[in-house]
């Protein structure tokens, strides 16, 4: 039996020997779980696949590049949530792409899940194209824009990969970050103990493994205890993206399936694999794991291992902390992870409460003269007979001096020079002129690879078991170019363009970094330079006034 069934956008071909209704397994009284129900129905959000797989053109064209174009088109909703992340895009539901969009109707089996006997999946088990989460949960009324939807992640009821034909192929790539063992070893778990597939292979040493060495077979007895164990054992790397020997690595080994577990770098490198697999017209999903001990990728809640660096860096702290107030005039530094963004060291600094004073790359600093570092430092020696700094290793980079073996690596990232040490070498400086004669130590503590090079904790082994499972779920149905994540708590789909050009900061003006500052009563580090004619104070390097406390009422 054939039953083409048409929403609004693709054409979805469901063909088995056992009609999907009357499946012995399948009684269900969800009406979303009927196949008719589907028929000609306009969905709620409008779900608008601009891509329709009709024709030889289209389908030579490129998905993701024809999703792109008209996402640039209908840009038009700002919004602004309570938690201060802003992010441009179309309103509505965010499509995923699915292998039928460019290789047209595919034959559809049942979920081999329905005939699991640890889940006889009952009703409400499968999820649905009409199951979303939405961006934001909280608002600013006066500006809310179009919001976006996102598809809920999870097992749908029918499936375009037969068990034996999948050839699965896992890898890592960028840093480290806790957790990547663990989500190989669930996307293993998830392949092999929902639904069966056998072919597994891990990617050794990140993309250059699709063109060079063997990869490694994996299955449930192999990756047993991989989330005990930090790094990352298929190997991780930075650089080697060469498109052509990637995929033509990939069509001669005979993956039909891809898991690119990765951060920002590799995500614009999955994106530019999906789109030359649309090119030649493969049926080869890609799912993609965010991955950024960082946290700096937008759209989704968190990375995995975000928790667990944040608590490996309380030892550090501790440690700054004991070695700061045993001494007379003690300063900690401790720097952590951080390229771009700040969130560990805010993390690590509102878990401790040890610190004085934290410096994130979003916020410039300074050290010299009023409202700046020193005085700082200075006013809590004062104060407490010590002071504790975290420093995330992206913060101050432009107070360095630059150097001329300053490169890039091998991903073209911008290799940073060490504030650490930096700022340690500055403080020794400013105290020895400013109290030549007065006892000082500065005790600097590095533990920026010993964050992100440990397993992951039990919260994020359980975040990384989900985040895999759904990834799993999501290629067997056929959805691609798509990234597992969660949206306020839900799993979701995400498109991977989307996640790959996305950029997560820690937001300065809402009232979490407001609150840090006030634990700490840390200086904003804008330099004033007394009131302006209305009496507002006045930062003068941006121009920007601020009321006096006395005036906030007016
Ligand atoms: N713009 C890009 N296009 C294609 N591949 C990229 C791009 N940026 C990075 N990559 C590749 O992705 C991999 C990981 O990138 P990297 O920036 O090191 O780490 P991360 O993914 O953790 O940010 C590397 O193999 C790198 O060559
Ligand atoms: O591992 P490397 O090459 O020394 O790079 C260190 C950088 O990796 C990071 O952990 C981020 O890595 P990703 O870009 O892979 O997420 C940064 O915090 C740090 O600056
Ligand atoms: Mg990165």
């Amino acid at each position: 039996m054939r039953i083409v069934v048409s929403t609004t956008g693709p054409i979805i071909t469901f063909s088995s020997s056992i009609p999907l209704s009357n499946h012995p397994r399948h009684q269900s009284n969800n009406p979303k779980s009927k196949s008719k129900f589907f028929k000609n129905h306009q969905h709620p959000l409008q779900f608008e696949r601009n891509f329709q797989p009709s024709g030889r053109s289209n389908r030579r064209k490129g998905l993701l590049l024809t999703m792109t174009e008209s996402m640039s088109e209908g840009i038009h909703a700002m919004t602004p949530s309570p938690s201060g992340r802003k992010w441009v895009e179309k309103g509505g539901l965010q499509p995923i792409p699915r292998l039928d969009d460019y290789l047209g109707p595919m034959h559809r089996v049942h979920n081999p899940m329905i005939d699991n006997k640890f889940f006889r999946p009952s009703e409400g088990f499968f999820v649905t194209d009409y199951d979303v989460a939405t961006q934001f949960v909280a608002v600013d009324t006066r500006h809310v824009g179009t919001p976006s939807y996102f598809l809920r992640a999870g097992p749908r009821e029918s499936v375009v990969f037969n068990t034996d034909e999948v050839k699965a192929a896992i890898v890592t790539c960028g840093g480290l970050c806790p957790g990547i063992n663990t989500v190989v070893r669930e996307l293993v778990m998830g392949l092999w103990d929902l639904y069966g597939v056998k072919s597994i292979h891990g990617i050794r040493a990140g993309y250059r493994g699709f063109y060079s060495g063997d990869p490694m077979p994996l299955d449930r007895l192999v990756v047993d205890d991989w989330h005990k164990r930090g790094g990352s054992i298929l190997g991780s790397s930075r650089g080697g993206f060469d498109l052509k020997k990637i995929v033509d690595g990939i069509v001669a080994a005979g993956y039909n399936q891809l898991y690119v577990v990765g951060g920002d770098g590799t995500m614009r490198g999955a994106v530019a694999i999906a789109d030359e697999i649309v090119r030649r017209g493969l049926k080869i999903t890609v799912a993609g794991v965010p991955k950024t001990v960082d946290n700096d990728i937008g759209i989704i809640d968190r990375s995995f291992g975000l928790d667990t660096a944040v608590e490996k860096a309380q030892a550090a702290i501790d440690a700054g902390h004991v070695e700061a107030i045993s001494t007379p005039n003690g300063v900690g530094v401790v720097k952590l992870m951080g390229r771009n963004a700040g969130h560990i060291a805010l993390r690590a600094t509102l878990s401790s409460r040890d610190v004085d004073c934290c410096l994130i790359p979003e916020v410039p600093f300074y050290t010299e003269g009023r409202g700046g570092l020193f005085e700082f430092v200075e006013s809590k020696i004062e104060e407490n007979g010590h002071c504790v700094i975290v420093v995330a290793e992206g913060a101050g980079q432009e107070l360095i001096p630059r150097t001329a073996d300053q490169g890039y690596d091998e991903s073209g990232n911008l290799q940073l020079l060490d504030i650490g040490k930096w700022l340690v070498s500055e403080l020794k400086d400013w105290w020895k002129k400013k109290n030549p004669n007065k006892l000082f130590a500065v005790k600097y503590i590095d533990p920026t690879y010993m964050v992100r090079a440990v397993p992951s904790n039990a919260a994020d082994t359980l975040f990384c078991s989900l985040l895999a499972q759904s990834a799993v779920h999501g290629a067997m149905a056929g959805y691609t170019a798509f990234v597992a994540g969660t949206v306020n708590g839900v799993y979701c789909y995400l498109p991977l363009d989307q996640i790959a050009k996305s950029t997560h900061k820690v937001d300065v003006n809402n009232h979490i970094w407001a609150w840090v500052r006030s634990i700490n009563s840390q200086p904003d580090f804008r330099k004033y330079n007394g009131d302006d004619s209305n009496g507002n104070f006045v930062n003068v390097e941006s121009g920007f006034a601020s009321k006096k406390p006395a005036d906030l009422s007016a």
